[in-house]
């Protein structure tokens, strides 16, 4: 939908701040540019519509040059999002969000049920409406950001920054509502950020940028992690790469045991014919089924088991909406070294050891050589079991 061709920034003032960049934004999915502090991330952003104008080459939208398409009606086409959301402090919260309706020649009660409507949207509690935006959390002035850029139904987001000026639990709450968003709407988002969590969470496609504004690599964040085009991308994507690239990894096939699991109410015959040795602990269960904790089978006394006395059962994980990160993580903080993975309803399917999930994680990477990635299952969380992470 966006095809940016070989296109060049110089600032008046010698400073080149882009240097022959081409990507092609693929329509209704969400593309990142990421990359150090001035190398060109927010000037490519802002070429897309026409606040910078490119010193050479050309960025096509649908296939039009956007030089040859009045600015006015191309901005109308395009949301914006900035970092500290850059809402008008005069204007109510409503009336922030209903300002392009407005200029669209809406009449004043349609735009303002439009912007009712987003309030929902985002996430934002219609109670704010007539609040102005001194009168809100930092994260609930980003939400009107996004609200206000949705307003007009653009069928392209250009995000700067959105979520850099709010504290990470805020900033997480953030990037799931975006995603949820983008899941309902279908926007064609280019999301501007220096984190490479952001970047890998969000994007269907990373852009990662050097300095001197030249594109370092441009794939999908799992190829990113498993394949990082030199030194620089490797170095930029940190440490853990191969533990984060297991994020994309369902936690799906994972042999899971049913055996060492008993029910509170369990009798001894129960107790000592689950306790086969499998594992040196059994997971006590509730009679909803759902994980109390885990015990050796020697300290359990059938008919009163005290659920005050077991050991944590830790976070349990979801097969098939979990990924492999996710199952490893839950293993590696359970109390006993053995995960607990439950179904949507929060009831015990089974318990699977860490050497299980070291095999399954062999498995996935021996069936995806290096240089051609997973790609991500619709519904995989990419992240811990409470990452409601719908990749795109
Ligand atoms: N109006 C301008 N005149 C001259 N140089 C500029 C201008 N705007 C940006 N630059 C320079 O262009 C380069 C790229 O800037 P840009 O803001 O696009 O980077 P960025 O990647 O978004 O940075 P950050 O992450 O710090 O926001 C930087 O060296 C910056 O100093």
């Amino acid at each position: 939908m966006i095809r940016i061709d070989s296109v060049t920034k110089r600032y008046p003032d010698g400073t080149v701040a882009v240097d022959r960049l081409s990507l092609d934004i693929p329509d209704r999915s969400i593309t990142v540019l990421v990359g150090p502090s001035g190398c060109g991330k927010t000037t490519t952003l802002r070429m897309i519509n026409r606040m910078v104008e490119p010193t050479e080459g050309t960025i096509l939208l649908d296939g039009k040059d956007v030089t040859q398409q009045p600015v006015n009606t191309l901005r109308r086409s395009m949301g914006y999002v900035i970092q500290n959301a850059g809402l008008f402090q005069h204007r109510t919260i409503l009336d922030n969000i209903a300002t392009v309706p407005r200029l669209l020649g809406w009449g004043k009660d349609r735009a303002r049920g439009r912007a009712r409507e987003l309030m929902e949207r985002v996430g934002l509690d219609a109670a704010l409406a007539k609040r102005y935006p001194y009168q809100l959390s930092g994260g609930q002035q980003q939400r009107v950001g996004v609200a206000r850029a949705l307003a007009a139904d653009p069928p392209v987001l250009l995000m700067d920054e959105p979520f850099s000026a709010v504290d990470p639990v805020v900033r997480k709450g953030l990037q799931d509502e975006l995603l949820r968003i983008q899941a309902e709407l279908g926007k064609t988002i280019v999301f501007v950020t220096h984190d490479i969590d952001e970047a890998v969470k969000l994007g269907t496609m990373v852009a990662v940028l050097r300095t001197g504004g030249r594109l370092a690599q441009y794939a999908p964040p799992a190829e990113l992690l498993s394949a990082p085009a030199d030194a620089f991308v490797e170095d930029f994507l940190g440490a853990d790469r191969g533990i984060r690239r297991l994020s994309f990894f369902p936690a799906t096939d994972l042999a899971l045991l049913t055996t060492p699991i008993v029910a509170v109410d369990a009798t001894a015959e129960q107790i000592a014919a689950r306790a086969t040795g499998e594992t040196p602990y059994l997971l006590v269960t509730g009679l909803d089924g759902r994980p109390l904790g885990w015990s050796a089978p020697h300290e359990l006394t059938a008919g009163s088991i005290d659920p005050g006395r077991l050991l944590s059962h830790g976070r349990p994980f979801v097969p098939g909406t979990d990924s492999l990160r996710a199952a490893l993580d839950c293993a590696v903080l359970s109390p006993t070294g053995w995960a607990v993975a439950v179904g949507a309803d929060g009831r015990v399917t089974g318990v699977v050891s860490q050497q299980t999930i070291a095999e399954a994680i062999r498995g996935a990477h021996a069936a995806v050589p290096a240089d051609a990635p997973a790609a991500a299952p619709p519904s995989l969380s990419k992240g811990g079991p409470s990452d409601a992470k719908v990749a795109g």
